[in-house]
């Protein structure tokens, strides 16, 4: 299946079949009514795909699979308790049970393993081998909520099972992350989840893994379902801000469930609907998508979500901040989604404004409160300089530093620059600057087409154009190996979106070197990120210290119109007291910390009022 609409406008045939089904039948016909069926063999013997999937990684492919996980799915995590939500009944056999007619055309599946042709070598293979996460050992975590199921130290301590065991060594993850070794476990046992984690941590495999753990399980796959001509039931929804967001996160849903016989569809905006629908039609398990297109779906009355049984929200803040908000409470609360308590929600970011958890306690129930490292804080990983540039030498400054970075010898495509600035027409005229002044560039924001904008990512991502100008579109989530330089050529205005701009590099323990042109047009930014910086073990300048002092008076408002109030939001709003002198009982107590994570403050701290739309 073409991931992205590009993707598909390249691979589409002159006529007939789109998607998986297309980019199979180049070499064999597959009827329509063969396609997508779930493999021949099992995880044992597997099927001729994961046979040519050996010869293209050789030597990366995991040694004897049935080793650490061998045992298959003896017991079932208790999700599957879900009471009503017309899921009962049905299913039954473990879905890796593989065997009868079921399972004929199976071995059809895309290897979304394989290179997609487009990167260069270089870049086929994430290179998640030898990653350093001992750099993320000594960080502080902290859960609250009754009865914290207890984290793991491996995946083989985890009953995901073995298609999904196999894909977990195929993308080299040898072992948990922190973030992930808290969340899984929580997710397992069918709790709702608000979870925190510093960006490039992992959080996409921390909601992704039990979500595909939990559809294996249940047996209720799309393969096994009756289908509804013209309208969708999928089993998850994971929904995130911004299109190639989305995009990311379906490639590595794909990648995590291949030969499962879960199948992971995408939607957002801007490609074409028809594309989205046929690939609806042919079934979905998990749903990614963005906001927009999705409500767009809900009203031609194509998907219905009365058999969600799990929601994630990516960026979950984001999605919950006044752009998104109402599109959310329609998708989730007004229309046919299971309530809390019958569908499992799990929230996820690497910042949660308290005023932003507490909008979030409406969507969730009797959940669990997971913080890896403080709450909105940056990695040690990244190094943050700022320095102060006028407004009208910024271009020059630009140019310096990346004539020093060239001067240095990196390697281009070894290290490529994001570069953020704060509005299109900005982004459109650097870029073009850069480009005449002999600096390969491109550039993504919300007024490019959406082939523009997935086209800039590739080149971008291939190394063919090593600076990338981007606005907010490119903040969250995106992860794009090799960045080793964000520059905020204009610095955002809230806290926030700092951290996850400069979140693109320093991933999956790496170190990044993130760079930002200061000056009095920022001054409200001053105090939070002279913080930030103190609370990542950065050097904070002289000049910016002065700068917060004077600023910190001003106070400031953050993106809810709420004044700021201090620090960022260290922990679970619940423990607040004037959370608990209101009398609500959602907080049950219970809650475990280490490494002395106890420091507690609003969120908040002077950024302008500006209110970005939402992006898809
Ligand atoms: N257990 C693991 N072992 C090795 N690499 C991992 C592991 N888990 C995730 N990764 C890799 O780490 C990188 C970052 O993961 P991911 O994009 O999920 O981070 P994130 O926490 O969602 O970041 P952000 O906050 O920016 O969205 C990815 O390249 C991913 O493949």
């Amino acid at each position: 299946m073409p991931a992205t609409w590009s993707e598909s406008v390249e691979k589409a045939p002159t006529g007939g079949g789109v998607g998986a089904a297309s980019h199979a039948s180049r070499t064999t016909y597959v009827p329509p009514h063969l396609r997508n069926r779930p493999p021949l063999a099992s995880a044992d013997h597997p099927p001729s795909a994961a046979v040519s999937y050996a010869g293209t990684l050789a030597g990366n492919e995991p040694q004897g699979k049935g080793g650490p996980v061998a045992g298959g799915f003896q017991s079932y995590g208790s999700r599957n308790d879900i009471n009503g939500g017309g899921l009962s009944g049905g299913g039954g056999s473990a879905s890796n049970n593989r065997n009868g007619g079921w399972d004929r055309g199976r071995e059809r599946e895309a290897n979304p393993f394989q290179n997609d042709g487009v990167a260069e070598p270089e870049f086929a293979v994430q290179e998640n081998s030898g990653i350093n996460f001992d750099a993320y050992e000594d960080i502080p975590v902290e859960t609250s909520g009754k009865d914290v199921p207890p984290p793991v130290n491996t995946f083989a301590e985890i009953d995901l099972g073995d298609a999904l065991n196999i894909n977990i060594k195929r993308c080299k993850y040898v072992k948990p992350t922190p973030v992930q070794r808290h969340a899984i476990p929580i997710s397992l046992t069918g709790r709702d989840l608000m979870a925190c984690a510093q960006t490039g941590s992992g959080k996409t495999a921390a909601f992704c893994f039990p979500i595909i753990s939990g559809i294996m399980k249940s047996g209720q796959s799309a393969q096994r379902q009756p289908r509804m001509p013209r309208m969708a039931f999928p089993l998850a929804l994971i929904l995130s801000p911004t299109r190639e967001l989305s995009i990311q996160i379906h490639e590595e849903a794909r990648k995590f469930s291949y030969q499962t016989c879960v199948k992971v569809v995408v939607a957002y905006g801007g490609a074409p609907i028809n594309q989205q629908l046929r690939e609806l039609e042919r079934g979905v398990d998990i749903l990614v998508a963005t906001p927009g297109r999705l409500v767009d779906l809900l009203e031609r009355a194509r998907v219905s979500l009365q058999n969600i049984r799990y929601l994630a929200l990516d960026e979950a803040d984001r999605m919950l901040d006044m752009g998104f908000e109402p599109q959310i409470r329609r998708i989730v609360q007004q229309m046919d989604m299971p309530p809390p308590g019958v569908r499992q929600t799990l929230l996820f970011s690497a910042t949660f404004p308290k005023e932003i958890q507490r909008l979030a306690a409406d969507f969730l129930s009797n959940y669990i409160f997971l913080a890896v490292g403080r709450v909105g804080s940056s990695t040690e990983l990244i190094l943050q300089r700022i320095e102060y540039v006028l407004e009208t030498d910024k271009r020059s400054h630009l140019m310096d530093l990346l004539h020093a970075q060239r001067a240095n010898g990196v390697q281009a495509k070894q290290a490529l620059t994001l570069v953020f600035v704060e509005t299109k027409k900005g982004a459109d005229s650097l870029e073009h600057w850069l480009c005449i002044n002999g600096f390969p560039a491109t550039s993504i924001h919300g007024d490019r087409t959406q082939q523009e904008r997935e086209y800039a990512l590739r080149s971008f991502k291939s190394g063919k154009t090593p600076i990338l100008v981007a606005t907010d579109v490119a903040a969250r989530g995106l992860d794009i190996p090799h960045v080793a330089h964000v520059i905020n050529f204009d610095l955002p205005n809230d806290i926030d979106d700092y951290v996850h701009r400069i979140g693109r590099t320093g991933r999956a323990g790496k170190t990044g070197l993130a760079t930002a042109f200061f000056n009095d047009s920022n001054a409200s930014l001053a105090k939070p990120l002279a913080d930030l910086m103190q609370e990542s073990n950065q050097e904070v300048p002289a000049w910016l210290t002065r700068f917060a002092a004077r600023s910190s008076f001003g106070g400031g408002r953050n993106r809810r119109g709420q004044s700021g109030g201090g620090r960022f939001g260290g922990r679970d709003f619940r423990k607040d007291s004037s959370y608990n002198r209101g009398g609500m009982d959602m907080y049950g107590g219970g809650s475990s910390m280490n490494n002395g994570y106890n420091q507690s403050g609003g969120y908040g701290g002077g950024y302008g009022s500006a209110v970005t739309s939402a992006w898809d």
